[in-house]
């Protein structure tokens, strides 16, 4: 990391090297590609949801299991590889996704502070 990086950017620097090494380059995809890879990339997210899922004791009919919040860290590990390449697939840099974090964030005081009584379906338009 160079001292002036920050590191999110480094982040996705790493992402795109691994994804790279794998074989998965989003620059050179077609749409058809790409929207197979967007599939391969939400379900495995969906797969390791179920693993942090699983650090936890989910099971209220049982008695045997107990927090493993060592692993539940690793799997927030796992899921940020596989939303940064989603975000990558999607052309966002580490500059876009904190862009569009921020505006929806601002959205998203803006909505509690309102008293959130109804959906606005266009209030994230402009992000
Ligand atoms: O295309 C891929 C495939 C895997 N991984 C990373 C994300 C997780 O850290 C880890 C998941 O692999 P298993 O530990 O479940 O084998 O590999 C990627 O970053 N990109």
């Amino acid at each position: 990391m160079t001292p002036t990086q920050d590191k999110l950017e480094r982040i996705f620097e790493l992402q795109e090297k691994l994804n790279l090494k794998i074989g998965v380059d989003p620059k050179s995809m077609d749409q058809e590609s790409k929207m197979q890879w967007l599939l391969n990339y939400t379900r495995a997210i969906s797969q390791e949801l179920a693993e942090l899922v699983d650090c936890i004791p989910w099971k209220w009919w049982a008695k045997y299991q107990k927090p493993d919040l060592q692993n539940a860290r690793v799997e927030v590990v796992d899921l940020l590889h596989f939303l940064v390449s989603t975000a990558q697939l999607l052309d966002m840099s580490a500059d876009d996704l904190f862009e569009a974090y921020t505006k929806k964030h601002l959205v998203n005081v803006k909505r509690i502070d309102g008293g959130y009584h109804s959906k606005d379906e266009n209030d994230c338009k402009h992000i």
